[in-house]
């Protein structure tokens, strides 16, 4: 499958009134279309800065970020975003929220299509009903779900995701991973996730990034085989464990609690066995 996302070789340093901070030093990252990558790795170490890279925001001091092969030269409308604080506007209604970015991005739908669209999506995320409520009439979960439809209203070529569910209680996020692989399943995206939740991002993506600690290199990637809905039993089985373990083991080791030469714990034989769990440089 061709990478839609490609980053390569990319460092880059923050200005700051102190002289430049490095934030990444060797950043590679590969996402195929239709795929989902869960970027993790120590607090302040660059993740939310690689979502700017993809967005266009950011331009690398070195290395190249390329989405359908085009290197990316300026911000880029075909992305959509959701965040921690989801951030909806309480003069509007829950559906003209989710369409707000058809008023901003260029589209081909209509007005009537628009609403239809956001309706379905709604729909989707269990929000059918609450079209005409204000955001201060929905709970944190809700809230989040309107702000899914929105990043996906328009059918943007990548979705980001920066910590979307990460303000929730654990139950209701649990609910919003199973939302989430229900979304994929119709309106498939080519997505990136960043979580500081381990279970998320094996429960979610079909990759996982380990970035070590900032200026961040990615320092480990492991695939997680199988394609189509998990349920969240898939958490509880010894393979799920042992991925956790190995993951745990990668974050401890990007924090420099651990020496990177320090031996992980082992990985179950077998067909769910990650196919690159050695792997501790850049994906190339
Ligand atoms: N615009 C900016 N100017 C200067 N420094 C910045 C800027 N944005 C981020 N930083 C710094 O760059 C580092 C990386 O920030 P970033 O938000 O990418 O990390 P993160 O891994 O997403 O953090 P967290 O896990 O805490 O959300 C941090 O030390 C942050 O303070």
């Amino acid at each position: 499958m061709d990478n839609l996302i490609n980053i390569k070789g990319v460092r880059h340093a923050y200005h700051t009134a102190t002289g430049p901070l490095p934030v990444l030093d060797g950043l590679d990252v590969q996402v195929p279309e239709g795929g989902f990558v869960a970027v993790v790795g120590p607090s302040g170490c660059g993740k939310s800065t690689l979502t700017r890279l993809i967005a266009g925001l950011l331009i690398p001091d070195e290395g190249t970020v390329q989405v359908h092969g085009s290197r990316i030269t300026g911000p880029r409308s075909n992305v959509g975003m959701a965040f921690q604080n989801p951030v909806l506007l309480e003069w509007r209604t829950i559906l003209e929220n989710v369409m707000l970015p058809l008023e901003i991005v260029p589209t081909k739908l209509s007005k009537a299509e628009g609403q239809a669209r956001a309706r379905k999506l709604l729909a989707l995320v269990g929000l059918e009903g609450f079209e005409a409520k204000r955001p201060s009439e929905l709970s944190g979960g809700m809230k989040q779900r309107a702000s899914l439809c929105r990043a996906l209203i328009h059918k943007p070529e990548v979705l980001i995701l920066d910590e979307p569910f990460g303000a929730l209680d654990a139950f209701t996020r649990e609910d919003l991973w199973q939302t989430m692989h229900k979304v994929k399943a119709e309106e498939p995206f080519t997505g990136v996730l960043i979580t500081h939740d381990l279970r998320e991002s094996i429960f979610l993506a079909d990759q996982v990034v380990v970035l070590s600690g900032r200026p961040a290199r990615t320092q480990f990637v492991m695939d997680i085989p199988g394609t189509g809905l998990r349920t969240l039993d898939d958490l509880y089985t010894p393979v799920a464990a042992e991925r956790l373990n190995v993951l745990r083991h990668q974050i401890e080791v990007a924090q420099g609690r651990v020496p990177a030469a320090a031996v992980g714990p082992d990985l179950p034989e077998g067909p769910g066995r990650p196919a690159n769990e050695t792997v501790t440089g850049p994906l190339s």
